[in-house]
């Protein structure tokens, strides 16, 4: 399972749980605006938005989870098994392959109005990267600081959603995900009122109790719920810095310890990393499972015309500063 956060502080702010049972040798990547990105049924783009994000780069093609580009439009990837729908070609559409989704609305669009008008015209296909690499059943969250959307795509094309909370996990579709979210409005971060009953006397013993309710377990609608309070309620800072620990807080609210959760194939699933992107400064920072330190890569310290893909390996041993 995954989760996808927007965060409104200082600056605007877009990050995920990647949370899975394997690694892809995922890395940061830069991909520069002259790279050249071909499309299976496209015309390549030589010249587009740079990007910065995580990818598992595969025969030079940047395979990215998700990712931001140099105007602050974001998106990312999410599971969506069951649910995620791949069509056949069809003439006058764009047909893009799930794989090539993020690098085709990073590269043209600079904003979710753009990436919205643009998807009335797409379709995703039923095209695999290759033979090792089969479809990812996914939906996705583009976001920019004024709006959010949904992307899922459905046997009749793509449906888009506002996405007014600014969350996004897995099944089931959005729509269930922000109507189940009205069965926890009366849930508050402030002290409770006695409303249980005028003739019986109730009192708060514990900070926290406004918000006894909110389901702690790890499936996708109760991770949803929670990191929607969590960041509803989470207070703006003031520094670069706090606002990032703040934006990691909400993440790690829905993160998954290895071993609470294990898949069909009773395999473990863990959250792998956890990614926050400041979207105007251009920085990507993340921390993986096993190392609880944040590190940064800085989409503005590379070259950005260049055409050639730049990965950072991503630090896994844990970092810790010796004291004496
Ligand atoms: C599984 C990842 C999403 C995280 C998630 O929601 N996990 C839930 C697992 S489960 O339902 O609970 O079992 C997704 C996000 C992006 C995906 C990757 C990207 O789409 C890029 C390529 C696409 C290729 O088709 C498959 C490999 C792949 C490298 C994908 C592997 C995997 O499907 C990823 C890593």
């Amino acid at each position: 399972m995954c989760t996808a956060v927007t965060y409104e502080g200082m600056n605007f702010y877009f990050g995920r749980n990647l949370d899975l049972d394997v690694s892809f040798n995922e890395k940061v990547t830069i991909t520069p605006r002259q790279f050249e990105f071909r499309f299976r049924n496209e015309a390549a783009i030589k010249s587009h938005w740079a990007m910065i994000g995580m990818a598992a780069v595969i025969d030079n093609y940047p395979l990215y989870y998700d990712a931001m580009n140099e105007k602050g439009l974001c998106m990312a990837g999410l599971n969506f098994p069951g649910n995620a729908c791949y069509l056949s070609r069809k003439e006058g559409m764009e047909n893009i392959a799930p794989f090539e989704f993020i690098p085709f609305i990073l590269g043209n669009c600079s904003s979710v109005e753009e990436a919205v008008a643009v998807l009335k015209n797409t379709i995703l296909i039923n095209e695999p990267f290759n033979d090792l690499l089969p479809l990812a059943p996914l939906h996705w969250i583009i976001s920019d600081q004024k709006r959010s959307i949904v992307v899922e795509p459905m046997s009749h094309g793509l449906k888009i959603f506002d996405n007014p909370v600014g969350v996004l996990t897995n099944n089931p579709t959005f729509d269930y995900h922000l109507t189940n979210l009205n069965n926890y409005l009366n849930l508050t971060s402030a002290p409770p009122n006695n409303r249980f009953s005028g003739k019986v006397d109730l009192s708060v013993s514990s900070i926290g109790m406004g918000s006894i309710g909110l389901p702690g377990d790890l499936s996708s609608p109760s991770r949803f719920v929670r990191a929607a309070f969590t960041k509803a309620n989470a207070t703006e800072e003031t520094d670069e810095g706090s606002e990032v620990a703040q934006f990691f807080h909400i993440l790690d609210a829905v993160a998954f310890t290895k071993g609470c959760a294990v898949n069909e194939d009773g395999r473990e699933e863990l959250t792998i990393y956890s990614a926050c992107m400041n979207t105007q400064k251009g920085i990507y920072y993340y921390k993986t499972y096993s190392n609880n330190q944040i590190s940064a890569v800085y989409l503005n310290r590379a070259d950005l015309d260049g055409s050639k893909l730049e990965t950072f390996e991503l630090i896994t041993s844990q970092q810790i500063r010796d004291i004496n």
